[in-house]
């Protein structure tokens, strides 16, 4: 059976909810899901899963959130090499770039991303393309 990790932070709910989202699609593709956040979690810990799927919002200034996720991705990215990877997050009031930059990191550290990372406004609607979207996101990592 495929083994995923989800390890996510959010301040607000509305990427939990996406994990929540991408780890639903992930069952249901048959994988086995540990979700995790950063506090409960390490580099090494992660570096043991060969499937990870990283959540985190746009924060800062098209960041990733600098207390605890941003360190955590700076310890584990040199521990990527040869993992499937996806990334996804919500954001509000710009266009998504800070997921176009953390994809582009996530591309450098030779892991394979398995799909686009998904960036979602705000929280997916209930039957909406973008929860789909989510699911479709832990469905393409279980399979991957
Ligand atoms: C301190 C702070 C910084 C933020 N910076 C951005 C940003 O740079 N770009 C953006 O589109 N949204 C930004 N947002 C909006 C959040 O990304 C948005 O509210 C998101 O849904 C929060 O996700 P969460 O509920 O998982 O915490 C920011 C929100 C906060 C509180």
């Amino acid at each position: 059976m495929s083994k995923i990790t989800i390890c996510y932070w959010s301040g607000t709910g509305n990427t939990e909810n996406i994990a929540n989202l991408v780890a639903e699609g992930a069952k249901e593709a048959g994988a086995e899901v540990t979700m995790v956040q950063p506090w409960d979690t390490s580099a090494d810990d992660l570096a043991a899963c060969d499937k990870i799927a990283f959540g985190c919002p746009a924060m800062g200034d098209e960041q990733l959130e600098t207390e605890d996720f941003q360190p955590l991705w700076d310890d584990v990215k040199d521990k990527l090499k040869g993992k499937k990877i996806a990334l996804f997050g919500s954001y509000n009031w710009n266009s998504g770039e800070w997921m176009d930059t953390w994809a582009q990191e996530a591309a450098q550290t030779g892991a394979t991303l398995v799909a686009d990372g998904l960036a979602i406004l705000d929280s997916p609607e209930p039957g909406s393309d973008e929860e789909d979207d989510a699911k479709a996101l832990g469905a393409a990592l279980a399979k991957a």
